[in-house]
């Protein structure tokens, strides 16, 4: 009988853990986070690939589009990409909450005219637990289903350090899944906000508090992971790197795999996501899905820089040291020694030897360019967090900086919604910033409730005479005409 393309697809990969520091290859049937031979880290890569060219670009390219339309529950989101995600996974273990398939919006023409520049937001805060690590976590809880399934385990802990996307989406994944899996994060003390606190809290995962940065409670996830049977949830899974390259795919098939006139700004914290983004084109160039390669754009706050720090140095003479990281309102990349640095620096290596100089770059940016470019964003219309203000920043200095082709559509990565970080904007507003982090609130972006009517007031009136006062205060205060008979 001939498939059709309401199907699960039948390729089957053979995906191998692949050290990119030693090279050694390992089976995809083991819990592996790092080299057991020289503690490198990973990127899973599929065997069988080249075989994929059996189909021309084109055709992938129309698969995926007839996949759109279909309805089958495993499809719907990341797995639209199913052959180039993990196509080892059989369709009963496929976790599906509706990630994926985020809209990229187009910004107001007021916005494009204020930044100078054509911008697009894509809004990852629209993903379940309201951020881009859904993506890479449907497919590692995929594949612990189905390593659980085939080994009938029947108890698995999961693990993950967290500035608060990662644990929220962790959390949220391991309370569908249900046993044998189970949820246990850990977060810096008070360095997540009260949103992303209340996420793991309410999905019922224990909540793990550790003194220090993010970078401590990863060395205590590292060495857990490399010492006791817990299942590693951060983005040195290289499970959820292939997750997240679906968001590389969905930029793609959104301008019609058309990305020549394209920029991509994406930040960078612990490094997964740009490594994600980077493998995913460099997959669909190797595939003729695309033909050319987008400018890609890291962006680092100056808090938080060792990759920026790295690539600012003359290509013959780099050296990467981590950084000490200073309070940041970009929270979630608040990272001095981001765990996927050296697979930034070999897929940046391959994507430069495709795409040409300068065709990857960081740039760093100031924490008041971050707020207030989450500011400007938001005022016009989007739902973009500090990491989203962040890629905003990232244009405009790659403008002042003359590194950006002003013809192009800058698509920046609003990585998580903005009600998560929302207390930010408040101390902006409200002027309690601490002191480290170097922001002083200007007058053009406040903004605060006003009192219509003293409560007083209120109280020693009648219900028909409130109203006429309280709208009357409100006619002074916006000065309204009354409507002409
Ligand atoms: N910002 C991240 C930091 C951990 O990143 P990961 O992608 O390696 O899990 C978070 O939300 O915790």
């Amino acid at each position: 009988m001939s498939m059709s393309i309401h199907d699960f697809p039948a390729y089957r990969g053979v995906l191998e853990y692949v050290c990119l520091q030693c090279q050694a290859r390992y089976p995809q049937d083991e819990l592996l986070y790092t080299c057991p031979d020289c503690g490198g880290v990973f990127l899973l890569e599929d065997s069988r690939q080249e075989s994929l060219k059996e189909l021309s670009g084109a055709q992938w390219r129309e698969r995926f589009d007839a996949r759109a339309a279909v309805k089958r529950r495993a499809l719907r989101g990341i797995f639209r990409f199913y052959e180039l995600i993990a196509p080892v996974l059989d369709e009963q273990d496929i976790v599906y909450l509706g990630e994926g398939q985020t809209p990229i919006i187009p910004s107001s023409p007021a916005l494009n005219t204020a930044v100078g520049h054509t911008v697009a937001m894509k809004n990852d805060g629209q993903n379940p637990s309201a951020s881009f690590k859904d993506r890479g976590m449907a497919c590692a809880f995929s594949y612990l289903q189905s390593m659980a399934r085939a080994n009938d385990w029947d108890q698995l802990l999961t693990i993950c350090a967290s500035t608060g996307d990662t644990s929220a989406a962790a959390a949220l994944y391991a309370a569908y899944v249900g046993a044998p899996l189970t949820s246990v994060v850990l977060l810096p003390a008070g360095k997540v906000t009260e949103q992303q606190l209340a996420q793991p809290l309410g999905s019922g995962a224990v909540v793990l508090e550790v003194p220090g940065v993010f970078d401590d409670c990863m060395r205590v996830v590292e060495y857990l992971a490399d010492n006791y049977r817990v299942a590693l949830l951060n983005s040195k899974n290289p499970w959820r790197i292939l997750g997240q390259e679906s968001y590389a795919y969905e930029v793609a098939q959104w301008y019609d795999w058309n990305l020549s006139d394209k920029a991509l700004f994406v930040p960078i914290g612990n490094a997964g996501n740009i490594t994600a983004i980077m493998s995913g084109l460099l997959k669909m160039h190797d595939l003729g899905i695309i033909t050319a390669l987008p400018q890609l754009f890291g962006v680092q706050t100056a808090h938080a820089d060792p990759v920026f720090q790295y690539y600012r140095q003359p290509p013959e003479s780099r050296s990467y040291s981590p950084v000490e990281v200073k309070p940041s309102v970009a929270q979630a990349a608040m990272i001095g020694n981001p765990v996927s640095f050296p697979r930034v620096r070999t897929l940046a290596e391959r994507y430069e030897q495709v795409a040409g100089d300068g065709s990857f770059q960081v740039v760093q940016v100031q924490e008041q360019a971050i707020m207030e470019s989450m500011l400007l964003a938001n005022r016009h219309g989007h739902i973009a967090c500090t990491q989203g203000g962040e890629c905003l920043a990232g244009l405009l200095r790659a403008k002042e900086e003359g590194r950006i082709d002003h013809k192009t559509t800058a698509v920046l990565d609003a990585t998580a919604h903005s009600l998560k970080f929302i207390g930010f904007q408040d101390r902006y507003f409200q002027n309690t910033f601490a002191p480290e982090y170097g922001i002083t609130p200007q007058a053009q972006w406040q903004n605060r409730p006003e009192t219509v009517i003293d409560p007083e007031v209120k109280n020693r009136l009648a219900a028909d005479a409130f109203a006429r006062e309280a709208a009357q205060a409100v006619v002074e205060r916006l000065g309204l005409e009354g409507k002409e008979d």
